[in-house]
């Protein structure tokens, strides 16, 4: 593959701009794509995506375009970046369409909305086993990548050489990534994140203290950790920048729109207002659904996630669901096993 070929982002959103922006500034010509081709020719004009990231200026390597023939045509290396909400039936919707030799990467964090697979699933599914493919995860908010500031991700990939290859398109002095070939495990710990992230938010939201959101945090952990061990993901990814690096950074900081979302909901406002004052994807609220599938596949318990689920899905009132974790029977903190 020529270095000097384009790569493309699919889906314009805040994460596929700021990374459009990095590849741009590592010296690689980035097509990036939006479904609205009236948004493409409005970020071309005025050089911003002004919906997204609007105080972000697009350096000259970055190309929007709202055509995606023409953009699979020129780019065989493709980095997807839409919600998980969509995944499945974009993907379906590129198959027949890829130069064979097409590369795949995603930013999405979350699970397919029709069958809660991970998303490593849904391309392997769609676009063939043999399809090179990686996904991107880790403590990374957009507006801070954006403007160069110092990050560390992870690329994981079943084919270690190609996590390499995503790694070198993302490398930079202030843009550490490491690599991972345990895909399960980063993609697990990056879509629980965002529904434990809701948890915390709303015991914030509630004005409980540093105490209940340690807790929060640390139990979330153990439930994930029991669903890597149920699935089959290694227990040391969970120690890395997709496991406990993007669950503090989400949990913690009020970039987080799964936290905003939480701590909305915490304060009495309900779900549809909090959605639409927040106006982005908050992946939480379509993965607290499709992890209690996960959970149910496994037969492993998840608490936390549980309640998030019942919050928002069930019409639960956050009080009622801080006491339902607050209340359950008494165990030994770690059993028989950290994951117990
Ligand atoms: N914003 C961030 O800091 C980070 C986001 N992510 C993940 O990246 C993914 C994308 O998130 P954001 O860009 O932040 O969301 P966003 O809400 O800022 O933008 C989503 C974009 O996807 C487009 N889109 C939605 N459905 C689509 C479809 N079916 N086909 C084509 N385009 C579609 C929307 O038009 C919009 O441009 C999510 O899974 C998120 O969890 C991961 C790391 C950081
Ligand atoms: O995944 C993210 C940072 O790593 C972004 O989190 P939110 O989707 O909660 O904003």
């Amino acid at each position: 593959m020529q270095d000097d070929a384009p790569l493309a982002v699919l889906g314009a959103g805040s994460w596929g701009t700021a990374v459009a922006v990095l590849l741009a500034s590592n010296g690689r010509q980035c097509l990036l794509w939006s479904r609205d081709p009236a948004h493409a020719a409005c970020m071309a004009a005025t050089r911003r995506n002004a919906r997204y990231l609007g105080d972000i200026p697009l350096p000259a390597g970055v190309e929007p375009t709202g055509d995606l023939d023409a953009v699979l045509d020129r780019a065989s290396d493709l980095v997807i970046a839409i919600p998980s909400a969509g995944f499945t039936t974009f993907v379906e919707g590129l198959r027949g369409r890829l130069a064979d030799n097409a590369r795949l990467a995603w930013l999405t964090k979350g699970l397919a909305h029709d069958t809660a697979d991970t998303l490593d699933c849904v391309i392997a599914s769609v676009l063939g086993e043999d399809r090179l493919r990686a996904v991107i995860s880790g403590p990374s908010f957009a507006s801070e990548v954006a403007r160069g500031q110092p990050t560390a991700v992870t690329v994981a990939s079943p084919d270690i050489a190609f996590a390499e290859t995503v790694a070198g398109w993302l490398r930079n002095p202030v843009f550490r990534v490491y690599t991972s070939d345990d895909m399960l495990g980063v993609e697990l710990g990056g879509a629980l994140k965002n529904v434990l992230a809701i948890a915390v938010g709303i015991s914030d939201g509630l004005g409980y203290g540093a105490n209940a959101r340690a807790a929060l945090i640390t139990r979330g952990l153990a439930e994930l950790m029991r669903l890597f061990q149920a699935a089959g993901a290694r227990p040391e990814t969970l120690m890395g920048l997709s496991g406990l690096g993007d669950l503090v950074l989400t949990c913690t900081d009020d970039q987080s729109r799964n936290r905003r979302l939480g701590l909305a909901l915490g304060r009495g406002e309900s779900l549809t207002s909090a959605l639409q004052a927040i106006g982005r994807v908050v992946e939480g609220v379509t993965t607290a659904e499709g992890v209690m599938r996960v959970a149910g596949r496994y037969g492993v318990e998840l608490p936390i996630c549980e309640q998030v689920y019942g919050v928002i899905h069930r019409d639960m009132p956050a009080q009622d669901a801080v006491q339902a974790l607050l209340t359950r029977d008494p165990r030994p903190e770690l059993g028989a096993s950290f994951a117990d």
